[in-house]
């Protein structure tokens, strides 16, 4: 067995998505008839945008109680391709509320996991031996990103990582890429991150850490993408934004999908920039219509920045 993208989600959720009309008030109750539940978690909502991106990308990583098998079943539901490692604690789940005032998300600290389940998952992914692995999302406490090293270290694929901004300054291996936004960037590098210019920095100096790239997310600002051959950056696309849960990860769907195309990283950052683009756009991490993504890359200017 052979994957192309495997993808490794240690501490998945359900996300709920509500939309209240009123603003949300202490003592009152907020009702509404607009709630939804996506299978979430970072790798996962990789695996669920590759997937529709018609790249083979099937996700592991850890499920338990009743939220678990929610996951799991939508997961079959939508055609995405599955293989988790079962656990005795149950996993979490996770609640955007969308109102007039904006955004709130509530992500609650997820289960428990012990050592035998952990190597049960590196075994899992030896044996599915994948060509790249995602690892992404918190760790779920007894986890810690010794485990992320071990997972990148247990076979010959290339690991993209994304489990938060102090886990990037523990991790030993050699890893592909990791994708901060600006928090983490600032947080893993003490550097400061006003400034396109300043995040360029950051990016650079985190890159010579071990990453081959650096891809770090800016929100309405685009994304940057650090690399040996220099930093590049592209704008963000102007659309209507429904909610920011799962940009990140659409980021890097978007740009690992035109790496496994053979493509190259700048093309692979503006593939970020259109798939975000798309995801922004639709509510909670829903997959959007991803019709004609790759099309639309050559309306994206990606600059040089000099730090
Ligand atoms: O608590 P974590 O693991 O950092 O983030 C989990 C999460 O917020 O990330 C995804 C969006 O990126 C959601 O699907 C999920 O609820």
């Amino acid at each position: 067995m052979s994957d192309d993208v495997l993808t490794v989600t240690m501490n998945p959720a359900v996300d709920h998505t509500v939309t209240v009309e009123e603003p949300l008030r202490t003592g009152a109750v907020a009702r509404t008839d607009d709630a939804k539940f996506d299978a979430g978690g970072k790798g996962i909502n990789v695996s669920k945008y590759l997937t529709a991106l018609d790249v083979d990308a099937p996700a592991t990583g850890f499920l338990g109680g009743p939220f678990g098998r929610m996951i799991r079943d939508r997961l079959d539901a939508d055609g995405v391709p599955n293989d988790f490692v079962g656990i005795g604690d149950r996993t979490r789940l996770n609640t955007t509320v969308l109102g007039p005032e904006g955004e709130y998300k509530i992500n609650h600290n997820g289960p428990t996991v012990d050592e035998g389940e952990v190597s049960d998952l590196v075994d899992r992914v030896r044996e599915r031996d994948p060509d790249r692995l995602v690892v992404a999302g918190s760790l779920p406490k007894g986890v810690t990103t010794d485990a992320v090293d071990e997972l990148a270290a247990a076979g010959d694929w290339e690991t993209a990582v994304d489990t938060g901004g102090t886990s990037l300054t523990e991790l030993d291996a050699a890893y592909l890429v990791c994708k901060p936004n600006r928090e983490e960037l600032a947080v893993a590098t003490e550097m400061p991150v006003e400034t396109t210019a300043d995040c360029a920095a950051a990016a650079q100096s985190l890159r010579a850490r071990g990453f081959r790239f650096v891809v770090a997310s800016l929100g309405p600002d685009g994304a940057l993408l650090a690399a040996e051959s220099g930093t590049y950056h592209a704008p963000a696309v102007s659309v209507d934004v429904v909610d920011t849960v799962g940009a990140g990860d659409a980021l890097l769907s978007g740009f690992l999908a035109a790496l496994a195309r053979g493509e190259d990283e700048r093309t692979a950052l503006k593939t970020g920039i259109i798939v975000a683009s798309r995801v922004v756009g639709a509510s909670g991490t829903s997959v959007p219509d991803f019709d004609a993504v790759f099309d639309e890359r050559g309306d994206v200017t990606v600059s040089v920045v000099s730090p």
